[in-house]
């Protein structure tokens, strides 16, 4: 067996029919993410449901089925597929409104962003409007620290007239301009002029667009090229894992499985995991061993940041573990067992009235979901360059980005965004739409261990 390749997990964003599924998908389809016995499977279903104009979309749903009957191992929404360097994880996130929050439980965990935008007409001008999709992602992907990402100018094959460079350089024009304004280098920003249907330029460079020899990024540690889909992604900088910092694994579902028990699972953030290790579980107040992991139902004896595991612990009840509670070694520096208040940078997004103190609306953080009250607005600041505006404001609207007081109405694990970047970042949800996003400046943590029933918004 060769040398494991380097994982990296991607998040796909952009406006509702960009053809985010139908990109991804032709990825995953062609470059092996998906076993023969599935692709036939899937194929079979598909041509009974008539899939029309829906090639290459591997929906979710289309693996559940099989995964259930494995007794599930990992997140069913995760899709894999290799390029030369990588094995890349896809988390697709489909373009509605009220999707945003998968997308940012997904970004949280991304290494990078592929942005998906449509060059047909009407669709790239919906897209980039104001009340489209593609600038609002973006914007997120880069405040949930996201720094590589890489733009798919798709539906090449729509353009006026089919292939055209003009619209692809207008698309391009139009992108970078609102990327640098979000806080991207457009200039290590590689585009690539696709077809997601067709495949041009997806895995094999095309004949129908002579014009585009390639897209090249400058970078400090030396320049990439491309002239793919598939080698674009396989020139991204391999992320940095953090295996010296202690263990944080936020649990993405705990499940029993018969004939081995408590199986929870999640992503490695940061650390190391291994059989026989002690975790302590937070905000849940428990320990437990470790028996065995498993990732992509094969058994692990050291799993990394990056991997998607399973594990099965010992003498502990699924009842007892959920969604949204982080494990770490119960010997090296386990997570905070309660977090009291915390001091948080915001960005309001969407809110359609004005936020006063006591606002209190649902934090998606890492994979937790927790009720946090805004107990006090500190400071207004400049959004790019976090300047001081005014001290103490009365109000925040959308566009403000603001310093506040956070307090959790019930017990959660966070950390600090300096400490721990993916536990320390979040989406403020309310009416149904993210209305803020946020980066942790500081965690307050609670003496002792016993967690108020209700904490005082103050
Ligand atoms: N002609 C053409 N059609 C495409 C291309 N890519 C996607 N489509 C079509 O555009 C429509 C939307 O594609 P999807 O892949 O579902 O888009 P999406 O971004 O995943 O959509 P949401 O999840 O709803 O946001 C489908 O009918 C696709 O078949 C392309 O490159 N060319």
């Amino acid at each position: 067996m060769g040398k494991e390749k380097t994982h990296v997990n991607v998040v796909i964003i952009g406006h509702v029919d960009s053809g985010k599924s139908t990109t991804t998908g032709h990825l995953v389809y062609k470059c092996g993410g998906v076993d023969q016995r599935r692709l036939e499977k899937f194929e079979k279903a598909a041509a009974q449901v008539r899939f029309k104009q829906k090639k290459f979309q591997l929906k979710k749903k289309d693996f559940w089925i099989s995964e259930r009957e494995r007794g599930i191992t990992i997140d069913i929404s995760l899709l894999k597929f290799n390029t030369q360097k990588f094995t890349m994880t896809i988390i697709d996130a489909p373009g509605h409104r009220d999707f945003i929050k998968n997308m940012i439980t997904g970004t949280s965990q991304a290494d990078v962003a592929l942005l998906v935008v449509s060059a047909a007409k009407g669709e790239y001008e919906s897209g980039v409007s104001r009340s489209g999709q593609t600038r609002e992602h973006s914007l997120l992907a880069y405040t949930l620290g996201v720094k590589q990402i890489i733009v798919c100018v798709n539906k090449m094959d729509m353009t006026e007239p089919p292939y055209n460079q003009k619209r692809f350089e207008e698309v391009v024009k139009g992108v970078s301009g609102f990327l640098k304004k979000i806080g991207y280098d457009p200039q290590a920003v590689p585009f690539v002029p696709v077809s997601g249907w067709t495949g041009e330029n997806m895995i094999t460079a095309t004949q129908k667009m002579p014009w585009f020899q390639g897209w090249k990024v400058r970078r400090r540690e030396g320049n990439a090229s491309g002239r793919t889909l598939l080698e674009v992604l396989d020139a991204i900088q391999p992320p940095v894992r953090t295996i010296n910092k202690p263990l944080r694994l936020p649990l993405q579902d705990v499940y029993k499985i018969g004939g081995v028990g408590t199986v929870p699972v999640g992503k490695i953030e940061t650390g190391v995991l291994k059989p026989g290790m002690t975790l302590m579980f937070s905000p849940a107040k428990l320990t437990a061993e470790v028996k065995s992991i498993e990732m992509h139902h094969q058994g692990l004896q050291t799993a990394l940041p990056g991997h998607n595991v399973g594990f099965n612990i010992k003498n502990v009840s699924v009842k007892n573990l959920r969604r949204g509670d982080v494990a770490g070694n119960a010997q090296h520096d386990p997570p905070p067992l309660l977090t009291f208040r915390l001091f948080s940078t915001v960005i309001i997004l969407n809110h359609p009235g004005r936020i006063k103190s006591g606002y209190s609306p649902v934090l998606d953080c890492h994979t937790a979901h927790v009720t946090c009250c805004f107990a006090e607005l500190k400071e207004k600041i400049d959004r790019r360059t976090g300047k001081k505006l005014e001290d103490q404001p009365q109000v925040l609207i959308s566009g403000d980005a603001a310093t506040v007081k956070l307090v959790p109405i019930k017990p959660m694990c966070v950390e600090s965004f300096f400490s721990y970047p993916p536990l320390g970042r979040f989406a403020a949800r309310d009416l149904k739409q993210t209305v803020a996003v946020g980066v942790i400046k500081s965690v307050v943590k609670a003496p002792g261990t016993k967690a108020p029933k209700a904490q005082v918004c103050k």
